[in-house]
């Protein structure tokens, strides 16, 4: 698989910032085209740093950035954009249209795609989003789940081949969640997309390929899921929230049993707390 993000030694300052301390430290990461990558870390690691960095809202201090075989510059920030698409914890200040509709059109429009195709377009993915019948409404009057929605709508219209998710489904309750979750896997099998989730949820994480761990601006840890979940209580302090099975565990061995030290799903704990009982 060919790498679509390439970061190198990536450091980055802010420039208003009184001190001279780094919010990204020396970090290098790749991420290969169709691939699912997840950021977790605690508030304030600098993982929404990370992201405008991706795509040039935010210039580096020294480093380099490759997507889609681009180098990151000046002469290139308005091609990469176009290729990723970012939706941010809160979407207000990315709605632009009058009305939903519009909104999600707005997404299209520097495309050069025709009306017709369009319309349908923005019919399709409010679908996807269950959100069709707030399509005349003003987006500044939805409730956050709702506007977290109509954002991922327009990078669903859009189709860009990176998706960036900067807690993009905070705002929403489990239910919405699995669902927006859902729609964003019907995504990557209809295309080729790659997705990067910066995230607390652990569902986000575990539906990833890769998570990455960042923590005071630099990158300390990288595996699958299940390699990352098997550190138990530890994963607070990486900004994630603990997993049941993985609570059920610790609840087990505080009670004296044994046991699996493997990383479980619910259903993988639920077999074999069942062998356990009939062995006895
Ligand atoms: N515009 C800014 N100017 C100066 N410092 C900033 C600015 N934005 C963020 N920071 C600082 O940079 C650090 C990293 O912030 P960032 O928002 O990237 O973290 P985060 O991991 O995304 O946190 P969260 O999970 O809360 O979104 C923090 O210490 C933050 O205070």
């Amino acid at each position: 698989m060919s790498q679509i993000i390439n970061v190198e030694h990536l450091n980055y300052r802010y420039p208003q910032q009184d001190t001279d301390a780094l919010t990204l430290t020396d970090v290098s990461f790749s991420v290969a085209a169709g691939e699912w990558v997840a950021i977790v870390g605690h508030n304030g690691s600098g993982k929404s740093t990370l992201a405008k960095n991706l795509n040039g809202l935010l210039a580096p201090v020294s480093g380099q950035i490759t997507i889609d075989g681009q180098v990151l510059s000046e002469d290139t920030v308005w091609d990469i954009r176009r290729k990723i698409g970012m939706v941010f914890q809160n979407p207000d200040n990315q709605f632009v249209g009058a009305t939903v509709a519009d909104d999600v059109a707005f997404s299209l429009e520097n495309q050069g795609i025709p009306r017709e195709t369009m319309l349908k377009r923005v019919d399709e993915a409010l679908a996807q989003v269950d959100m069709s019948a707030f399509k005349t409404r003003e987006p500044a009057r939805l409730s956050g789940g709702q506007k977290q929605r109509v954002a991922l709508a327009g990078m669903i219209a859009a189709r860009p081949k990176i998706l960036i998710l900067d807690e993009a489904t905070s705002m929403l309750d489990p239910e919405g969640r699995a669902e927006v979750l859902a729609t964003i896997r019907q995504m990557k099998a209809d295309s080729d997309l790659t997705v990067l989730s910066i995230t607390h949820d652990i569902d986000e994480a575990a539906s990833a390929n890769r998570v990455l761990v960042v923590n005071d601006g630099q990158l300390v840890e990288e595996g699958t899921p299940a390699e990352i979940f098997e550190h138990g209580p530890a994963l607070i302090k990486m900004g994630l929230d603990m997993p049941y099975p993985e609570r059920l565990k610790a609840a087990l061995k505080r009670q004296g049993v044994t046991v699996p030290t493997t990383y479980l799903t619910e259903k993988g704990m639920a077999d074999w707390l069942w062998q356990l009982i009939s062995n006895k």
